[in-house]
């Protein structure tokens, strides 16, 4: 029986700071704790937990820095029961955890007989007495309002001896715990185990508030979670996007949409769900964690439709494949074109980059392009990944389009001059690294010039320029052939494509290479074999990315059709109308095609 009505509310403590900060590969500083605070304090989370002020002066520092946020009676420091054999009053650990001058503050319990007398080596009693001891210790500091425990162990002690682990709950209540909450440490319990537990410490304590700490060991941390909140808990611990210890800790950003879209529970942060997106990539990027695609509800791909099937049932309502708006978490519904399509995938996308003429579109255009698609990817193409290059294909074949540049011819030429004669080329590069000190400088070996032979729009028939009147003896189309050097090949093309561009497109200098990929096709063929070039490119302005694809046997040539659409929608990103005609695409195409 539930203790608590179905729509009763249910707190978010959040442990990003402290068992986030367990996590392999996580390090925060105090400057990277104080941002998270505030983000998480602006998101609307009950209880934050700073991190453990007895354990490292970073964490102490970020106690005392955050001290004057307005956030700072939401914040909890954590840190265990005394010693064994000493006294809550003397324990260095314990003065630290007051020392941090917060409202709540969270200790650590071991709630496992065999883990007491086993690993904390203390007799049972003992172990009751640490816990009364130190939460009644604390409970009752001047400052201290409410005392969470952690009770560590909880559900494999439950079953290994159940009266012990409820005497540690009784132990902690009787010292005037706030909060008991039930953990599953080692991540080995199932989502009926916890339900039933938690039942039982529900029912045993009523009224008593119990919250759940679950890891990630099965995969299961969400479900525990979710499954504790749905036998009584009222108080979830997690951390965004999962860090923590070993495989990590539940997952606020899964756990909050989950309570509140579906288990229609009350929760304080629920206004603010459209930020959860924000909220989990800005942690991804201060924890500096590459953000994961596939993440529920957040990452690029939670509401990517693929299957051609799914797309056309999606056009009619949303909701025949997904479960939420993707709005609501702050996230946006997105459709991939690839050889799994279907016409309603490209029919969509013609809808969202507004090319217009969809009844023409939907006659049979759209079946050309899907055609090409399928064909294109069977030879090793790849769009899902490339939707600059899908948008490129598509305007090409809206009949209005013209590119803004051609590239006639290029060529590259790659040398190096300091080999010795008789001496193999690698054990001569390696040599170059010295047996000390090498450094990134030192890959560069030989050096890399590209020439671009490219035909584009003389500027002075582009906005913004004003004078649109060209003199008899200037042309509206400009060849230039430019050279550049570049660090290695691909570096080298583009920027000699851009050195072209430049002049009639200036908005390019603000834009970067950020990403180049390269995948073999069919590594049995190897040095024969196609080769996929994937390139991200960022407009520093705006923030905005765009991939684009190229496919060839030659590697250089698969990276040149890849930069080309790169370049290609970096032109049009911005109005490159032109001054001889009102419709600036129609009125480049006439010139591009005067030439
Ligand atoms: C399940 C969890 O995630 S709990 C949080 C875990 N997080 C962390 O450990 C991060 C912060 N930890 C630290 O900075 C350090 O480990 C400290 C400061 C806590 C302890 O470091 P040290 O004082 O050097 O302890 P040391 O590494 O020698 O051993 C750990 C001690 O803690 C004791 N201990 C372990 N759990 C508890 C507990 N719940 N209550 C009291 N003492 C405990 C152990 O028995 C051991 O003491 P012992 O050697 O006397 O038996
Ligand atoms: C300290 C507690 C909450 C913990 O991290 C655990 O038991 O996993």
């Amino acid at each position: 029986m539930l203790l608590l009505p179905p729509t009763a509310p249910v707190l978010i403590y959040d442990t990003t700071l402290r068992d986030g900060a367990q996590g392999e590969d996580i390090s925060l500083s105090v400057a990277d704790k104080l941002s998270i605070f505030a983000r998480l304090a602006d998101f609307g989370a009950d209880y934050i937990e700073g991190g453990w002020p007895g354990s490292n002066r970073k964490d102490a520092e970020f106690f005392a820095a955050a001290a004057s946020s307005p956030a700072f009676p939401r914040l909890v420091a954590f840190g265990s029961t005394r010693r064994k054999s000493g006294e809550a009053s003397s324990d260095p650990q314990v003065a630290a955890l007051l020392a941090a001058g917060t409202e709540s503050l969270c200790i650590v319990a071991k709630a496992h007989r065999w883990q007491v007398t086993d690993i904390l080596s203390a007799s049972p009693e003992e172990n009751l007495a640490m816990i009364e001891d130190t939460v009644s210790f604390l409970s009752a500091a001047p400052n201290s309002k409410r005392v969470f425990v952690d009770l560590e162990h909880f559900f494999d002690g439950y079953k290994w001896d159940a009266g012990y682990s409820l005497a540690c709950c009784r132990a902690a209540m009787e010292g005037g715990a706030a909060s008991l909450v039930l953990c599953d440490t080692n991540g080995g319990t199932t989502p009926w185990e916890v339900a039933e537990i938690t039942a039982a410490v529900v029912g045993e304590f009523p009224g008593v508030g119990v919250g759940v700490h679950c890891h990630n060991d099965m995969e299961m941390a969400v479900a525990n979670s979710l499954a504790a909140v749905n036998a009584g808990a009222n108080l979830v611990q997690g951390t965004i996007n999962g860090i923590g210890e070993r495989t990590g800790n539940a997952n606020l950003v899964s756990i909050i949409p989950s309570l509140g879209l579906v288990m229609r529970r009350t929760l304080r942060c629920l206004p603010n769900l459209p930020q959860l997106t924000d909220l989990s990539r800005f942690v991804c990027e201060v924890a500096n964690q590459q953000p994961r695609a596939s993440q529920p509800f957040v990452g690029k791909s939670a509401h990517a439709h693929k299957g051609g099937l799914h797309v056309a049932a999606i056009q009619k309502n949303p909701y025949s494949y997904q479960f939420i708006d993707p709005a609501d978490v702050g996230n946006r519904q997105r459709v991939l074109v690839s050889e799994l399509s279907g016409r309603q995938n490209i029919l969509r996308q013609v809808k969202e980059i507004g090319l217009g003429n969809e009844e023409e579109w939907a006659g049979g255009k759209a079946s050309l392009i899907l055609e090409r698609v399928k064909a294109l990817e069977s030879i090793g193409f790849s769009f899902e990944g490339a939707p600059a290059s899908v948008e490129l294909m598509l305007l090409h074949a809206g009949g209005t389009y013209c590119s803004p540049f051609r590239v006639l011819d290029f060529s590259l030429i790659v040398q190096d001059t300091h080999l010795d004669s008789g001496s193999r080329v690698v054990e001569k590069q390696r040599r170059r690294f010295g047996i000390n000190g090498a450094d990134a400088s030192q890959l560069q070996s030989g050096s890399v010039r590209a020439t671009v032979n490219v035909r584009t729009v003389n500027p002075k028939i582009l906005l913004p320029f004003p004078e649109c009147e060209l003199s008899a003896d200037e042309d509206p189309v400009i060849e230039r052939l430019d050279v550049s050097d570049g660090n290695g090949p691909v570096d080298a093309l583009s920027a000699a494509l851009r050195k072209g561009l430049e002049p009639s497109f200036p908005h390019l200098r603000g834009v970067t290479l950020k990403d180049f990929k390269v995948r073999i096709l069919d590594d049995s063929a190897a040095t024969s074999a196609a080769v996929r070039v994937l390139i991200s490119m960022e407009e520093e302005s705006s923030g905005k990315t765009w991939d684009t694809v190229g496919c060839d046997r030659n590697l250089i040539s698969a990276s040149m059709n890849a930069l080309v659409d790169g370049y290609e929608y970096a032109c049009i990103q911005h109005s490159s109308a032109c001054a001889l005609c009102e419709e600036p695409e129609a009125g480049m195409k006439l010139q591009m095609e005067k030439a």
